[in-house]
């Protein structure tokens, strides 16, 4: 099964697939099922892991030094044990057949038509699994939903697992994973907590021991929390809709902030010493991205459509709306103060991914700024430490339905550069749009020099000195900050 390709790292032990006493199967080799099953290998030797997916790239990414995904650590963390205990394979029956215990790590996107459409979670990939896991066993296993998925799936893939005609019993799992990209090694390896929920009867507390017996290879008994199916599934949408509503709600703030002069990181300082509120998750931003936040606030707010819960449904669903409103409210700042046109300017867009940390693109705010620049028909040069141009051009596509066809000069519009630099060169201004770290210790003077002037500075992340950049000579704006005096409008 393990194949030597160039660049990958030959197994330290070889034991035999038979010589395992207990074999995983993860379907879905993504953001998740990857690093996931990396640390599940790495801390628990003795265990057979092996992740499957439908896509042969993907996994013989994998199954490379060139992983698909971009995570701080990971790489070290797969090479430890592939080969040894962890297998990346398209061999999907075979390992279904011989696994204890199969995860489902599959993509649960927003449904783009059909009832529920640009709201409900499609679980079609988590059925299809079901469907197959079904189709191949011949001896019983513990499925366990890794995917985020809307609260009674379990009910599904149960009764689709239970069309098995060899008579195979099964039990399932509600197993929620709370890792955020660019600090999935360290979530993983040291999680908050690691949620499991199961059936409240003999075999169901037994699959669910099942599984507390592996994170207990490396989790604190204390932090693994044991509970029913439903309110398993449930607290993964939950976890998610309050950290989102955390970001909208001081998005809000930022721009009460920038109306009054007064400073929202302050603000932010002062609520986070209270330890009821905590000190996490305040800072202001052009708005929240990634594949979960709108995606399970969504899913919360239809699911509390489709019971009868519209006043519920509404308070979740202005958590989206503000969301939506800093991250056009950005735009329209960047285009009033550089005089209402920026058309034909140069815009340097610094971060293209939805964090840093990460390549991850999925509903980046970048990709609406962009696309709001490329409407006043600005030329946008970009720069990101690790999103390639053709992802860009795919996320383009993907969430805003902005391709080669309805926008011929989109190709031409769109300049990807090598470095912030060169990026910034000619550049009437900046928009900082992801953290990464190095923008912070960029050569500013350098930048400056370079640009068109007035050279302006929006930064969307809160990642620049202001006063060092106004004594540069800047014209600069940031989220939840006071606006420049020299402005003629400070609204
Ligand atoms: N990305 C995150 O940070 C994160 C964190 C926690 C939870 N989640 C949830 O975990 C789930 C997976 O997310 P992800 O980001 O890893 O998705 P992803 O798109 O990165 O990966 C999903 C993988 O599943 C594969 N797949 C789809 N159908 C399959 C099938 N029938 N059989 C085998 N493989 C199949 C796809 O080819 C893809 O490689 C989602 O429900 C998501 O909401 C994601
Ligand atoms: O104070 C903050 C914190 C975050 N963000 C933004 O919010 C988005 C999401 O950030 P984060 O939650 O750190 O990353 P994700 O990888 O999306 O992780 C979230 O979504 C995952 C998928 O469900 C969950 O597992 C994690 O627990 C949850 O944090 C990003 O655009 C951040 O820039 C802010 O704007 N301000």
């Amino acid at each position: 099964m393990f194949k030597a390709s160039e660049g990958t790292t030959p197994p330290s032990v070889t034991m035999a697939t038979d010589e395992f006493k207990y074999h995983i199967c993860c379907m879905g080799a993504g953001y998740v099922g990857g690093p996931t099953m990396a640390v599940i290998a790495q801390r628990c030797p003795h265990i057979r892991v092996c992740v499957v997916d439908i896509s042969q790239t993907q996994i013989d990414a994998w199954n490379t030094d060139d992983l698909p995904i971009y995570e701080p650590g990971l790489l070290e963390v797969v090479k430890e044990s592939r080969g040894r205990n962890l297998f990346f394979s398209t061999d999907i029956d075979s390992e279904i057949k011989r696994a204890d215990m199969v995860f489902i790590s599959v993509n649960t996107p927003t449904k783009t038509t059909g009832i529920g459409a640009g709201k409900a979670a499609n679980i079609k990939n988590c059925e299809l699994c079901a469907r197959k896991i079904a189709e191949v066993a011949d001896t019983p296993k513990v499925v366990v939903e890794k995917s985020t998925v809307p609260v009674r799936t379990a009910e599904a893939v149960r009764r689709v697992l239970a069309t098995n005609d060899r008579g195979v019993k099964f039990q399932v799992l509600s197993n929620p994973e709370f890792l955020a990209e660019g600090t999935a090694m360290p979530d993983l390896q040291e999680p908050s907590r690691v949620l499991i929920g199961g059936m409240q009867t003999d075999a169901g507390l037994a699959a669910i021991q099942e599984l507390v017996d592996v994170y207990s290879n490396w989790v604190p008994k204390d932090r693994i929390l044991a509970t029913n199916t439903w309110s398993s599934e449930l607290s993964k949408l939950v976890a998610n809709a309050f950290l989102a509503q955390r970001v909208s709600s001081i998005n809000s703030i930022s721009a009460l902030c920038e109306a009054t002069d007064a400073d929202c990181s302050e603000v932010s300082r002062a609520l986070g010493y209270d330890p009821r509120i905590g000190n996490k998750f305040l800072n202001a931003s052009v708005g929240f991205g990634g594949s979960c936040f709108q995606k399970d606030v969504l899913n919360l707010v239809y699911i509390c459509e489709s019971t009868g819960l519209p006043e519920v449904a509404e308070y979740w669903n202005q958590v989206i709306v503000m969301n939506d409103h800093q991250k056009a409210r950005f735009t329209q700042l960047m285009v009033k103060r550089m005089f209402n046109t920026i058309t034909g300017k140069k815009i340097a867009v610094l971060g293209f991914a939805f964090k840093k940390d990460t390549g991850d693109t999925r509903e980046t705010p970048a990709v609406f700024v962009c696309k709001a620049l490329l409407e006043e028909q600005a030329r946008v040069q970009v720069y990101d430490p690790q999103v390639k141009r053709s992802q860009m051009f795919i996320e383009f596509d993907y969430t805003c339905g902005v391709n080669k066809d309805n926008t011929p000069k989109l190709e031409e519009s769109i300049v990807t550069c090598e470095d912030a630099y060169s990026a910034a060169d000619g550049a009437h201004a900046l928009a900082i749009l992801t953290e990464w770290d190095e923008f912070k210790t960029l050569d500013y003077q350098r930048i400056y020099n370079n640009m068109a002037k007035p050279a302006f500075v929006f930064d969307g992340r809160g990642v620049v000195d202001i006063e060092v950049l106004r004594k540069i000579g800047f014209e600069v704006y940031c989220i939840g900050k006071s606006r420049p005096k020299y402005s003629l409008d400070s609204k």
